[in-house]
């Protein structure tokens, strides 16, 4: 899957991800008026509207993008229902040929996130039959239980050719008060960097690691730190734009050779028509508003890039 996400990203010229994020509170009017019409005011109804939002954006977006990052807790705040609409949205973003990130932040004791592992990335077996139950290509990773927490994740990888992104510095404002703790004089999050660059060796693709690490926009000199202590994992990079990242923070998670990071923006794309910027497209248009922030996001990233 690491193959399939550098080759997206060589193809579209693009370090991003769209992150599908949606909150009823995004999603025009007249896209829940719809919804509610056929299915009520009920958690059905809800993500049918999180569904059509989801795929008008897909439709409007696929073209420019590598991949998406559905983030579960979204979905799951409207129960069942919402399941289902983040797993139709998986598929569809898949049957485009994006690469889908499911940004889960699971980790337990080991056979617990065996078993999160078998439903996300793997397959499950009932009786004589084989099931790949939400079927992500990636998912995210909380690595506070140690080794033996993250293993089975990597171990379902191997297996089934897909891919992981462990948290090691996250973008929210509270993230150094665990993250940033000295052990022997060094920072946790370093310490974090250096696991994952070593179970990442075992887990190499053509040129990238299948086991990457989360480090937020926000914090770009320990970007810059992290990505000479894991040079070959791939570095998702979440906190642009609704959280005050931009392009020239971002220059220092990439390697050399043009890859190694990808940059998600989630609020400032799928709720892009909200912003007075985009405002013109107005809410029938979301979509194209979705797509015109797209592509000020790559113009700003490919910009920071070349002149760096
Ligand atoms: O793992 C993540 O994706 C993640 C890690 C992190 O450190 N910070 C962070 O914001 N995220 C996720 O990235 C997305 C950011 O959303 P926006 O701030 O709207 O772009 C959300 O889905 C967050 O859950």
């Amino acid at each position: 899957m690491i193959n399939q996400l550098v080759s997206n990203i060589k193809k579209t010229g693009a370090p991003i991800v769209v992150g599908l994020d949606p909150m009823l509170s995004y999603i025009p009017e007249q896209v829940q008026k719809k919804a509610f019409a056929e299915f009520g005011e009920t958690l059905e109804g809800a993500a049918e509207a999180i569904w059509q939002f989801n795929k008008e954006i897909v439709d409007k977006t696929y073209d420019l993008i590598p991949a998406v990052k559905p983030q579960i807790a979204m979905y799951e705040q409207f129960g069942i229902p919402g399941l289902t609409a983040f797993k139709k949205t998986v598929d569809y973003c898949k049957e485009k040929g994006l690469v889908v990130i499911g940004d889960i932040k699971r980790g337990d004791i080991g056979s617990t996130s065996a078993a999160y592992a078998t439903g996300h990335i793997g397959k499950v077996q009932v009786g004589g039959n084989t099931f790949a139950p939400f079927d992500e290509d990636f998912v995210t990773v909380n690595p506070y239980l140690g080794s033996d927490g993250v293993k089975p994740f990597i171990d379902v990888c191997k297996k089934e050719q897909k891919g992981l992104f462990i948290l090691v510095k996250t973008s929210n404002p509270s993230s150094g008060e665990f993250q940033d703790q000295l052990i022997d004089g060094r920072p946790l999050y370093e310490l974090v960097g250096e696991k994952v660059n070593e179970w990442g060796q075992e887990c190499m693709g053509c040129s990238y690691s299948y086991v990457g690490a989360v480090v937020g926009a926000t914090y770009p000199e320990m970007g810059k730190v992290l990505r000479k202590i894991m040079p070959k994992a791939y570095i998702l990079v979440p906190g642009y734009g609704a959280q005050g990242g931009q392009g020239k923070d971002l220059v220092h998670f990439f390697n050399e050779d043009g890859l190694g990071a990808i940059v998600n923006s989630s609020r400032g794309i799928i709720a892009a028509y909200k912003q007075e910027k985009y405002a013109s497209f107005g809410a029938e248009a979301f979509g194209d508003a979705s797509r015109a922030a797209v592509e000020d996001m790559i113009a700003d990233i490919r910009g920071a890039l070349e002149n760096r």
